[in-house]
């Protein structure tokens, strides 16, 4: 891995690294925030999942997280949020699909199936780097934003044991269900919809293994609430599976990062903790 940046920041420090991923076969970035705790000892991490159009920087730079985690003694790994440079025709024609919009699922279809594995590269090849590499603990948590925190969502329902606790902000709750999910879904993983079932939150409840429960923050005045996100079918999910969800609704915010660095702090305590930080 290749140390592009690396700031100063509540005496802890952000960091840019470009590495080499294998699951997705191409050059990668990402960031990690390292709180001054971690220069004694691995910490334990929170891995955060932008949304479409993002990259490592957005979340970094607008979400106003990292005086808390430096507080608390957490670190933070921001993904990109698609495989780079691979090239592939129609990758840069929309922002909901392609680059920046690799959408958290393993393309079985060509020509993404080669390059657009971002589920492996976010659950497994990315952590297993950053755990051998950097002074961060096993100890993992996830979060993420829209498109990303229905990666969040699936990341933790499918994999019992990995992360102590999931949250999400405005997540798209219901992929198979919604025009953003079903353009990605079909376009990365074909016509048979019982595989698109694999990646959708609301479906997976009713077969969770690890009932970890959800904290989930949603902007009423959210552009994309009613078409895209359906926090409600995720909520009916729960109800009937009996899975533990707080869904909060807040009056007036709307789906940017104004939204996010408005409630992150809380986010940060869910997560520290689970993580056995306070
Ligand atoms: N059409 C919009 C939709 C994309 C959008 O709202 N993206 C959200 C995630 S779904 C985001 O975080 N954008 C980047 C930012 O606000 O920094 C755009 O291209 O900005």
């Amino acid at each position: 891995m290749e140390l592009l940046s690396s700031n100063r920041c509540f005496d802890g420090e952000h960091r840019r690294y470009r590495h080499r991923s294998q699951v997705l076969d191409c050059e990668m970035i990402f960031a990690v925030y390292l709180p001054p705790q971690a220069r004694k000892q691995p910490v334990p991490v929170l891995y955060w999942l932008s949304g479409l159009t993002c990259t490592d920087e957005n979340f970094m730079q607008k979400a106003g997280a990292q005086k808390r985690a430096a507080e608390l003694g957490m670190a933070i790994v921001c993904p990109d949020t698609s495989p780079r440079g691979v090239d592939l025709p129609g990758e840069d024609d929309s922002y909901d699909f392609g680059s920046g919009a690799g959408f958290y699922v393993n393309a079985t279809q060509q020509p993404w199936a080669r390059h657009y594995r971002m589920y492996d590269y976010v659950v497994s090849e990315l952590p297993a780097l950053v755990e051998a590499e950097l002074p961060v603990s096993d100890q993992r948590s996830v979060s993420g934003h829209s498109m990303g925190g229905h990666g969040a969502l699936i990341a933790a329902l499918k994999n019992p044991g990995r992360y102590k606790s999931v949250s999400a902000f405005a997540p798209i709750c219901h992929p198979t269900a919604c025009p953003w999910g079903q353009k990605a879904f079909l376009g990365y993983l074909g016509d048979d919809q019982e595989t698109w079932a694999e990646y959708d939150a609301t479906l997976l409840i009713p077969e969770a293994r690890e009932r970890l429960p959800l904290l989930i923050d949603q902007g009423t005045a959210d552009q994309f609430l009613e078409e895209q996100l359906h926090p409600e079918s995720l909520a009916e999910a729960c109800e009937t599976a009996h899975h533990h969800v707080t869904l909060r609704m807040h009056s007036g915010y709307d789906h940017s990062y104004f939204f996010i660095a408005s409630f992150i702090d809380e986010h940060l305590d869910h997560h520290a903790k689970a993580l056995g930080l306070r």
